[in-house]
C-alpha cells in the first residue's frame, strides 16, 4: 500500500463518517476561530538546526511519569472512539501499544476501561471530568487503579461543554449502540439524545459536570487515589504555578482542540510560559493541531516533555481500525526521527529553546 499522509487519513475519514459524526469530530466552538489559529501558531514557529553533530544513532525514546515511550508522543483523550470504528478504544490501545505511544482514555470512552487495558501493551492514562456524583467518579478511579492505568488526567477547561454550532445545528445525538460504558448508567440517564437545540454532548456536561469545583477540591481527589494527577487544559503560567504548589504531577497545555473557550490562545503559544512556571517540578504535555513530526520537535523546544494528537488518531481509526491508528502514529514517529537527525538533536533532551524561532 502506498504511504499515506495524515491528510489522506483525514480525507478518508470525512468520506466514511456520517455528516454529524464528522462535524462532531472536526468541529470547534463559537466562531471556530481556533481551528485554524492552532495550526497557524505552529506554522509560525521555525526550527533552527545545529550542524556537525553525530546523528548516526538518534534515540527518540523517552520517559513520561515513569513510563517508557518509544517517542514523546501520545493520543489525547477523545470521547466515543466507536463513532469511528466498531472496535473503538480497544483498537486504538492496540495501535498505541504497537508503536510505544501513550494512550489517554476518555472518561466518555465507548469500551470498558478493562477491555481497553487488556488490549494495551503500552501505558494508559485515564481522563476524568469532575462529576456532580463524586461516588461515580471514585468508582471509576478504583477500576482504573485495578486495571493498571498509570495516571489520572482531570480536564479543567470544561466546567461546561462550549456551544458548538455544528453539533447544535445537527442536533447531534450519540448513536444507539454507542454508550459511555464507564460512566454509571444512572448518571448518564437519557442524555444521549439532543434536546431543544442542544447536542447530547452539551447535555452530558449540563447534567453531570460539577462547575463549582476549585483548587481546594483537588485535595479531596488527591486523598482518594495513589495515582499521579495531571491537569488538562491549562493555559496560564499562574495556574501552572498553582498546580505545582498543589502537588500536581503533570499538565496538559491545551485549548481542547479549539472546542472550548472561543478565541483562547493556541496551546503552543502558552507553552513556554507554563514550562517556565513549572520549572521542571512537573511534566508538561502539549496538545492541539499537532500534525507533523516537526510539531513534536517544536513542543520539545518550548519545554514540553511530550505531545498528544487527538483527531488524527480518529482519522486513522475510521480509515482502517487499529492498523490506521498505528500507521498515523508511525508516520509522526518517522517524521520526528528525521527531524532529530536534521536538527542535530540525537536525543529528546537535545531540544532547547534556542532550537526555535518565531517568524
Ligand atoms: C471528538 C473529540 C472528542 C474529545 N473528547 C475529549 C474528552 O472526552 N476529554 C478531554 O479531555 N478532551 C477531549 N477532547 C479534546 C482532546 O483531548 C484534545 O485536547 C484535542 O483534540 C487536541 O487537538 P487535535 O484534535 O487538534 O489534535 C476531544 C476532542 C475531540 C476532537
Ligand atoms: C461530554 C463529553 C465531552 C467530550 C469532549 O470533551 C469534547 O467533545 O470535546
Amino acid at each position: 500500500m502506498a504511504e499515506l499522509a495524515l491528510r489522506d487519513y483525514e480525507a478518508s475519514a470525512r468520506e466514511q463518517l456520517s455528516g454529524p459524526v464528522w462535524d462532531f469530530l472536526e468541529g470547534g466552538s463559537g466562531t471556530e476561530s481556533m481551528l485554524t489559529a492552532g495550526r497557524d501558531a505552529l506554522d509560525r514557529l521555525r526550527l533552527r538546526p545545529r550542524c556537525l553533530v553525530d546523528v548516526s544513532a538518534c534515540e527518540p525514546a523517552t520517559t513520561l511519569l515513569g513510563a517508557r515511550l518509544a517517542a514523546p508522543l501520545g493520543i489525547a483523550p477523545v470521547a466515543y472512539h466507536q463513532l469511528a470504528h466498531p472496535e473503538g478504544e480497544v483498537a486504538t490501545a492496540r495501535a498505541a501499544g504497537a508503536v510505544g505511544a501513550l494512550f489517554t482514555v476518555s472518561m466518555f470512552a465507548s469500551r470498558t476501561i478493562e477491555d481497553i487495558a487488556a488490549a494495551a501493551t503500552g501505558p494508559l492514562w485515564l481522563q476524568l471530568y469532575w462529576l456532580k456524583r463524586r461516588e461515580s467518579m471514585i468508582g471509576l478511579i478504583r477500576r482504573a487503579e485495578d486495571a493498571g492505568y498509570r495516571a489520572l488526567v482531570l480536564t479543567v477547561d470544561a466546567p461546561l461543554v462550549a456551544h458548538r454550532p455544528r453539533d447544535a445545528r445537527n442536533g447531534f445525538a450519540v448513536p444507539a449502540g454507542i454508550r459511555a460504558v464507564n460512566v454509571d448508567s444512572s448518571v448518564m440517564s437519557a442524555s444521549y439524545e439532543a434536546e431543544a437545540g442542544e447536542s447530547a454532548i452539551a447535555r452530558h456536561s449540563k447534567e453531570q459536570f460539577d462547575p463549582s469545583i476549585t483548587w481546594a477540591d483537588l485535595e479531596w481527589l488527591r486523598e482518594r487515589t495513589s495515582l499521579p494527577l495531571v491537569l488538562k487544559g491549562v493555559l496560564s503560567g499562574e495556574d501552572a504555578g498553582r498546580a505545582v504548589e498543589c502537588g500536581i504531577e503533570g499538565l496538559v497545555v491545551s485549548n481542547h482542540g479549539g472546542r472550548q473557550l472561543d478565541f483562547a490562545l493556541p496551546a503552543v503559544d502558552a507553552l513556554q510560559e507554563i514550562a517556565e512556571a513549572a520549572g521542571g517540578r512537573c511534566q508538561i504535555v502539549l496538545d492541539g493541531a499537532v500534525r507533523h513530526g516537526a510539531d513534536i520537535a517544536k513542543g520539545l523546544c518550548l519545554g514540553a516533555d511530550a505531545v498528544l494528537v487527538g483527531r488524527p488518531a480518529l482519522w486513522g481509526l475510521a480509515h482502517s481500525g487499529s492498523d490506521g491508528v498505528e500507521s498515523v502514529l508511525r508516520t509522526l514517529l518517522g517524521e520526528f526521527s528525521e527531524v532529530m537527525a536534521l536538527m542535530g538533536a540525537p536525543r529528546v533532551s537535545d531540544f532547547h529553546r534556542s532550537g526555535i524561532v518565531r517568524s
